[in-house]
């Protein structure tokens, strides 16, 4: 069924598991999202950045929210695994109101680039529309490090655990993203992977919600191996090990944002396709080994954070 994503983080945050927030930009990444979920029993929850809604709707955000609820609906009404659908990073006032007109399950308010007190009062606006439409409610403190959307933030800025307690009092998000070591994208770490978990406890023990993990993919290492054997470069990346992913649950982290990692399974799948099957021009055909491939991380990533026969 087609469910808030409320519903889904509740549950784990009482059960202590995580559930993965899977981004997608087409057809294909959520046919091979949701195969991964039926084969798991697993809830699912489907986002979209503010990009994506832009590409599927041809430059139309409220077209491309559109198009992905309806997309996303059709798998849901017909399975028994909860799926929702979020909008990630929502900066742009247009697109959140798209989204939540659209049917989003959920938004993301991400005015962590913005002084505390901005980024409560944009944040108070949103919770204020979006719950009297009954979406819930994601925001961000603290800044990733790396490319973040449109903003290159160089330094990372952590979570200061009481100002989050304050946050949440005062705007009353739902789930709140605390950056405590990550970047997006497949180049986080230039030395040791290390996130700080200190941080991160304390959020949990003073806010008690449901709490967010940005920039969670682990870049695998088998897709890079067999993407660079059919001709990528993906020299120097480095994402969060498995270990440090999993503590970061056993610490209270309920929802895991994953897109590199799916997007390198997928591009590995379609190299080694096109290389292997130079005749080939069916998309169904040359998108097969691509599909697998992400099906494959989705599988194994389910399974890690604890999702697995949560439906
Ligand atoms: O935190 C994450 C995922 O982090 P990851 O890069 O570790 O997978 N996300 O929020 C996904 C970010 C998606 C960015 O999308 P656009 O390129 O369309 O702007
Ligand atoms: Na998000
Ligand atoms: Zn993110």
């Amino acid at each position: 069924p087609y469910v808030n994503t409320k519903d889904i983080l509740e549950k784990a945050n009482k059960e202590y598991y995580a559930v993965a927030a899977f981004n997608i930009n087409n057809l294909e990444f959520l046919q091979a999202i949701v195969e991964g979920g039926i084969e798991k029993k697993s809830p699912l929850i489907i986002e979209t950045s503010e990009g994506a809604m832009k590409y599927a709707g041809m430059g139309d955000p409220l077209r491309g929210a559109s198009l992905f609820v309806k997309m996303v609906r059709e798998f849901a009404d017909s399975l028994d695994i909860p799926i929702a659908l979020h909008l990630d990073h929502g900066k742009n006032f247009k697109y959140i109101i798209s989204a939540i007109k659209a049917g989003y399950s959920s938004v993301m308010i991400d005015a962590s680039d913005k002084p505390l007190e901005e980024n409560i009062k944009t944040t108070k606006d949103i919770v204020r529309i979006a719950h009297a439409a009954g979406v819930s409610v994601e925001a961000e403190l603290g800044k990733l490090a790396g490319i973040e959307d449109n903003v290159a933030s160089a330094e990372s800025v952590l979570v200061n655990p009481d100002e989050a307690k304050y946050f949440v009092e005062e705007t009353q998000v739902d789930f709140l993203a605390p950056a405590i070591g990550t970047s997006h994208g497949a180049f986080k770490f230039k030395g040791e992977a290390k996130l700080d978990f200190d941080r991160l406890k304390k959020v949990k023990e003073l806010t008690k919600m449901p709490l967010v993990l940005h920039g969670a993919s682990s870049v695998v290492q088998e897709m890079v191996e067999i993407a660079e054997n059919y001709g990528a470069d993906f020299g120097g990346s480095k994402g969060v090990p498995s270990d440090i992913l999993k503590e970061t649950v056993r610490l209270g982290i309920n929802k895991v944002n994953t897109d590199t990692d799916l997007r390198m399974a997928f591009v590995a799948g379609l190299r080694e396709f096109l290389q292997n099957n130079p005749k080939e021009f069916d998309p169904r055909k040359y998108m097969e080994t691509a599909k697998t491939y992400v099906k494959k991380v989705v599988s194994d990533r389910l399974e890690l954070l604890g999702s697995a026969n949560k439906a």
